[in-house]
């Protein structure tokens, strides 16, 4: 992990034009490489996310004892051990600033026959852990957590595990995830219930490897004990990358911009439903199926948005993408509200306080609130903000330098490495007046 401290700059104006493919679906290619792992035979990936996040997975499987080539422009081959195939690692396994790395390795690692630790950096050891700590064991797991259910995680293997019926307290598609990797292990069914949909590139990925998952409305069931064959995944760019993109162009006047063959599974879309409504001109070209995941190219030109009331039931169909969605706001005439979003105080940031500390510093009238935000859209200023080590939250900011009076300082940056690498260099090809300094991070 590069912990050199990055500033992003940039300077007011300029619009967003061209094409642009930003790199591999990060939730995918965690998926890609643990799956991989456990099937039989060479799963061959590309389009990879070569994140930070994601090569933290890879230095996990590695150190239990997975072959895995690359990643190399995108392309890893991994050398699947089967789904019992697994040696017990050395020494803790470091995740880093991931979060899905984390939590779906909990429930993966729960039903092995060898302990382990699972630790990250100083913004993963602060979020909760409890969330899927406290199901597995009622699936006769042992995972131990430090206080207030936070990392490091000590789990004791074993071969016991039995499905369990669970209904979801949050809607999460990491303690989904979770509990499905467990239930690989678990003697009987497995069940989660969710109390709104979350992403299921999980549940998709197991039926392309030749798992059997059942699906009836939010609930989704395996029986433990099977196997996975490998096959070859083809990872699509990153909706929640994009959507830094989307929001740019939308706000920056004469911008006219593509978005190659991003993923459009419809458990991620609520980017473009949002911003649609508060007035975007987004069009869907070229859709299409990819490795069981739809796929678009997404053109966005500029327009007038306006202020709305963010439909709660897109909320966790959109849940990466508020930071980006508040500098929307932010540009939006009126005022645009947000509730029902109490999950993003537990990201790598408080992503509620820490947007609206930005935003007013930038002189815009944000309002936190317990479970979401109060924007009143119009001017913004230059200024300078800091990121709190939060990757969307420093993109989200960058973006808002199409639409500042003045030049917008970003401290705090590295972090943009976990999820977008080459992240300056990209949007400065498409026309954001932005540079960096100090990090390769960003
Ligand atoms: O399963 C996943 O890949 C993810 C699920 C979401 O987290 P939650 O499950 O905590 O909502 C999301 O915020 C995260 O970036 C990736
Ligand atoms: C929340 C995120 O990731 P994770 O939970 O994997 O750290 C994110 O990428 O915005």
């Amino acid at each position: 992990m590069t912990n050199i401290p990055a500033t992003i700059r940039v300077q007011p104006g300029g619009a967003l034009t061209g094409r642009v493919r930003v790199p591999g679906d990060k939730s995918i290619s965690h998926r890609a490489i643990m799956l991989g792992a456990l099937a039989e035979g060479i799963t061959t990936v590309t389009g990879f996310l070569e994140g930070e996040d994601c090569l933290a997975t890879i230095a996990a499987f590695r150190a239990m004892g997975v072959e895995i080539e690359g990643p190399r422009e995108g392309l890893v081959r991994i050398h699947g051990v089967g789904v019992h195939g697994l040696m017990p690692p050395r020494e803790p396994l470091d995740l880093g600033n991931s979060g899905t790395s984390m939590r779906l390795l909990c429930g993966l690692l729960a039903g092995q026959p060898f302990d382990s630790v699972l630790t990250g950096d100083a913004s993963l050891r602060k979020r909760p852990m409890g969330r899927v700590a406290e199901p597995l064991r009622l699936m006769g797991a042992t995972v131990e957590t430090a206080e207030g259910g936070r990392p490091p995680l000590a789990i004791r293997g074993t071969r016991m595990l039995h499905g369990i019926d669970y209904r979801l307290p949050v809607a999460s598609a990491q303690v989904k995830s979770a509990l499905l990797l467990a239930g690989l292990y678990a003697h009987g069914y497995t069940c989660v219930t969710e109390p709104a949909p979350t992403r299921d590139h999980t549940e998709r990925m197991l039926g392309g490897l030749g798992y059997s998952v059942e699906r009836a409305g939010p609930q989704v069931c395996l029986h433990g004990g099977g196997h996975l064959v490998a096959a070859d995944i083809e990872v699509p760019a990153d909706i929640s990358s994009a959507a830094f993109f989307l929001v740019g162009a939308s706000i920056a006047p004469g911008s006219n911009l593509l978005l190659e063959h991003v993923g459009m599974n419809p458990t991620r879309t609520g980017i473009i439903h949002i911003l649609r409504e508060m007035g975007a001109d987004i069009s869907l070209e070229n859709e299409r199926e990819v490795g069981g995941e739809p796929v678009v190219d997404i053109r966005v030109r500029s327009s007038r948005l306006h202020g709305i009331h963010i439909p709660p039931g897109q909320v966790p169909l959109a849940i990466d993408e508020f930071p980006a969605l508040f500098v929307a706001a932010a540009a939006a005439e009126g005022r645009t509200v947000l509730t029902g979003a109490e999950e993003l105080r537990v990201k790598e940031s408080d992503r509620i306080q820490v947007m609206a500390d930005g935003l007013q510093a930038l002189g815009v009238a944000a309002t936190p609130t317990p479970d979401g935000m109060i924007i009143e859209g119009g001017a913004m200023g230059g200024g300078e903000v800091d990121s709190h080590g939060d990757h969307r939250i420093a993109m989200a900011f960058a973006m808002a330098g199409l639409h500042a009076g003045g030049t917008i300082t970003i401290r705090n940056c590295e972090n943009v490495a976990t999820s977008f690498p080459g992240f300056v260099r990209i949007a400065a090809a498409a026309g954001l007046a932005v540079t960096a300094e100090g990090g390769e991070g960003a």
